[in-house]
């Protein structure tokens, strides 16, 4: 994609449309514009010309990230960041040119641009990112949120405004939400229900039963971090359900290379849908040498995990399936403590594989006690071995030289209680030595009875797991100089010491190749 960010995704005209921080000039980051692309089912995309480039002293630096908000009237309002000749970050608007164009191809700036400044008391470069207007009937005004930071504390802020009609603009007062200290700069924002009938924000679904998920970027560490809460509208305000799990510290909606992302409400499946993208984990001359840097992630959809109240979930969009063809079933294989199994596939470059464990029961109870404190990040990836794990899948991986590790770890207190960790391993991804390799991931929730399961998507250059059902992510890049096309495959292993798993059920597909390519008058 050369750059990054998802901007404005929205269903519009019978398209889903798509656009993203780009530079047309080179690999990595500058000259940005809001590069553009339509799908009809968010897996076979058509590339259109770039909506928006940097052509005025407000956004001569870089057109950057922003949203689309879509009225009731049909009425398509466009805000987003300009980065200015000198660098300051100011909010701008723009309206399509033709609005019966389904392709929304050509849009006009706003001659008040910019229309918004940072308020006093935040930097220049400190504000942005305007995310998807919402109606809000106490006063019957739009709002949008802008993130920013507090220098006192380093902490992320919400800033809100009301307005009218998108050119004027009142500032709120208070933030809707302060973090932590040290969480920092929270850029690209977003704010939706969760848990009710719909996870539009338009119009809102005022049931108990619902949830305000606050999302921020973290500038800080280049996580995307969330938290469920209350939104109170009336002091627009959103609170935590719980302060342990704050917007910044806890929960992240992936472990791995995810970043910037912005969700959509579908209107077509009344569903919410999220873009997050994934960077290079190898060098910016690597990146020079391909030609190319950074991709958009498996679009997914998110909502509430309804059994725990406490997480979401996120699940790649149905439409995926589409490419699945040629599929392996491996179900019912044992694999003994300190055991590898090479799986019969064609390849292993482009799969999807759904995979449940279950541990032996009895070694389980044997043990009074393991491993507990276990952190995926510092316990020493696939190759440390406990009493319950590893254990799980090696993709991308041709036996000896290079492989991926995705797999499960479970660790039991002196109480019995079990607490499960699903990490990437990416050690030994790659021969390559310009690429940071990580081991990733976090402990995930595992309720009574349920299997441990994961669903990975493999392609070529990233994995990206969904495991127990959604409930954790976490996507790697991999840069494999062997194991790749038919050298690439796929193992079972379980590096524990003190258990058997049995892959209950293991169903493996090929995946076709989505070949995008340019828009063609064909395509209408
Ligand atoms: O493309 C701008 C949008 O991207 C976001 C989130 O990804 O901000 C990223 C940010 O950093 C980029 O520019 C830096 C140079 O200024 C560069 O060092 C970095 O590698 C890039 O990702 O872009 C702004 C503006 O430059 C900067 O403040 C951010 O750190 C999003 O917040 C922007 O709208």
């Amino acid at each position: 994609m050369n750059n990054a960010d998802p901007n404005g995704p929205v269903y519009y005209g019978g398209w889903y449309h798509l656009f993203y921080q780009h530079n047309p000039k080179g690999d990595a980051w500058g000259n940005i514009v809001w590069a553009h692309a339509v799908s009809k089912d968010m897996v076979h995309w058509r590339h259109l010309p770039h909506a928006m480039v940097p052509d005025h002293w407000y956004d001569s630096r870089g057109v950057l990230t922003g949203s689309i908000t879509v009225l009731p009237d049909g009425k398509v309002i466009l805000l987003y960041t300009g980065n200015t000749d000198t660098l300051e970050q100011v909010q701008c608007l723009a309206t399509p040119a033709d609005q019966s164009d389904p392709l929304l191809r050509d849009w006009i700036k706003h001659p008040a641009n910019p229309i918004l400044r940072a308020p006093i008391g935040i930097g220049l470069k400190d504000f942005r990112d305007p995310l998807t207007a919402w109606f809000d009937h106490s006063d019957n005004t739009w709002r949008t949120v802008i993130g920013s930071k507090d220098d006192d504390g380093h902490a992320g802020i919400v800033l809100s405004y009301k307005t009218k009609d998108f050119v004027n603009y009142e500032l709120m007062p208070g933030n809707m939400h302060r973090g932590p200290d040290g969480t920092g700069m929270y850029e690209c924002i977003d704010l939706y229900p969760v848990g009710g009938n719909s996870s539009e924000m338009l119009g809102g679904d005022s049931s108990p039963e619902v949830l305000f998920v606050l999302k921020e970027s973290s500038d800080d560490d280049r996580h995307d971090y969330y938290a469920l809460g209350h939104f109170d509208a009336v002091t627009n305000t959103w609170t935590p359900i719980d302060p342990e799990a704050d917007l910044g510290v806890g929960l992240r909606y992936d472990w791995g290379k995810y970043y910037a992302s912005k969700s959509f409400y579908d209107q077509a499946k009344n569903r919410r849908v999220v873009w997050g993208y994934v960077g290079e984990t190898d060098s910016e001359q690597a990146d020079h040498s391909k030609g190319w840097a950074n991709l958009m992630s498996i679009p997914r959809t998110v909502e509430l995990d309804k059994k725990t109240r406490r997480n979401l979930i996120q699940w790649p969009v149905e439409e995926l399936d589409t490419l699945r063809k040629n599929a392996t079933d491996i179900s019912a294989i044992r694999v003994d403590a300190g055991s590898i199994v090479r799986l019969p596939l064609h390849q292993g470059a482009q799969l999807d594989i759904l995979a449940s464990f279950r541990i032996n029961s009895t070694d389980i109870d044997a043990l009074i006690e393991a491993d507990i404190g276990y952190n995926c990040s510092t316990s020493g990836g696939a190759a440390h071995r406990g009493a319950l794990g590893p254990f799980g899948l090696l993709v991308l991986a041709n036996g000896h030289s290079e492989q991926t590790a995705v797999y499960f770890y479970v660790t039991k207190g002196l109480d019995g209680s079990l607490l499960t960790h699903f990490c990437h391993d990416e050690s030994r991804s790659t021969n390559a030595r310009d690429v940071v390799n990580r081991v990733v991931g976090s402990h995930v929730p595992v309720l009574h009875g349920e299997t441990l399961s994961v669903r990975v998507l493999v392609d070529h250059s990233i994995v990206q797991s969904f495991v127990m059902g959604g409930r954790l992510t976490a996507t790697s890049r991999a840069y494999p100089t062997e194991a790749i096309y038919a050298a690439a495959g796929v193992y079972l292993f379980n590096n524990a010491t003190s258990a058997t798993v049995t892959a209950e059920s293991l169903v493996v597909y090929e995946m076709a190749s989505a070949k995008s390519r340019d828009f063609l008058a064909d395509d209408m």
